[in-house]
């Protein structure tokens, strides 16, 4: 369990995501500050939810905590990081989870040596469940990547990349669920058009996916020999993988990491 004071800058969904889980996992609420620029009405309700400490000045958070994690937008971290810098010491380990944003331009901006741990988490570390990339950044020891790794391990899994290989992972992994909602999302929709009722073809359409996510995570089977197994020569499975094979979905994938992984890159770029 978690014992390190740790001030969350933002208390948006991946913030909320990530303190879900740690509260889940046994971490005090005590332990856990949090703060927005402005919006004062999702900081109420972070505390209402999760008791977590959001009214203490935010210098007052920053001293009494272990690690701050940065988890405002890419736009917000300048600004942010011009106040914050006067409180956050180099004694205290900096996580960012920011898209893009490199560790070298965050120690630029905060203008001491804190060390910079960058992790890639997504949304389902809310229900313990986030494959979170972790890369050591500036002034970063093992030891401060082996603390970033005790905190996102109790929200899912945890994967050491290098910084340069964050740009990708962030499209693979931290977006990663958007791509199977957006898939559910259309399964919903044409099962309804075809005539099915709304309920059952939302519940079916999830489970499936529950249930094939579920058979992936033993990770000596190949989810190709996990296809064959549903696939009946001249079967109906057969019949909806060549319409997936007819429009190039292979291509197509590449394709969304690429401009994913772009997209990255220019946000470190254009803060
Ligand atoms: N959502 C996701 O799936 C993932 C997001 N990320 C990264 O996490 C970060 C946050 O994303 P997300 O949670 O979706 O964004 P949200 O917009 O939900 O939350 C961002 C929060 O940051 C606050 N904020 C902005 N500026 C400051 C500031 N100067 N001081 C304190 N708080 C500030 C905002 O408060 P206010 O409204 O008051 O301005 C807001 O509550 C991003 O950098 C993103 O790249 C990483 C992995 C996955
Ligand atoms: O869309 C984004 O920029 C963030 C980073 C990964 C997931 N959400």
């Amino acid at each position: 369990m978690m014992k390190q004071a740790t001030t969350f800058i933002g208390a948006g969904h991946m913030a909320e995501a990530i303190i879900a889980g740690l509260l889940s996992n046994g971490c005090s609420k005590e332990q856990i500050f949090s703060k927005n620029r402005s919006n004062m009405e999702r900081l109420a309700y972070m505390k209402q939810t999760y008791g977590i400490c959001c009214d203490p000045p935010i210098e007052e958070m920053i001293a009494r905590s272990d690690i701050i994690v940065l988890a405002m937008k890419p736009k917000d971290v300048s600004g942010a990081l011009e106040t914050l810098k006067q409180y956050i010491r180099e004694d205290q380990l900096v996580i960012s989870v920011l898209a893009g944003i490199s560790s070298a331009d965050i120690s630029e901006k905060l203008g001491n040596k804190a060390p910079i741990v960058r992790a890639m988490p997504n949304t389902s570390a809310a229900v313990g469940e986030s494959a979170t990339s972790i890369a050591p950044g500036m002034y970063a020891t093992t030891e401060h990547v082996s603390i970033a790794e005790e905190m996102f391990s109790v929200i899912g899994t945890t994967t050491i990349v290098e910084e340069k290989d964050l740009h990708l992972v962030t499209g693979l992994a931290g977006s990663g669920p958007a791509y199977f909602y957006r898939i559910i999302e259309s399964f919903e929709q044409a099962a309804v058009s075809l005539g099915l009722d709304k309920r059952a073809a939302r519940s079916l359409i999830r489970q499936v996916l529950i249930g094939a996510a579920e058979m992936l995570k033993d990770e000596t089977v190949d989810p190709a020999e996990l296809r064959r197994r549903v696939t009946s020569p001249g079967g109906t499975t057969a019949a909806g993988l060549e319409v997936l094979e007819a429009n190039h979905l292979s291509e197509m994938l590449y394709d969304v990491l690429v401009q994913a992984m772009k997209r990255s890159e220019e946000l470190g770029k254009s803060h």
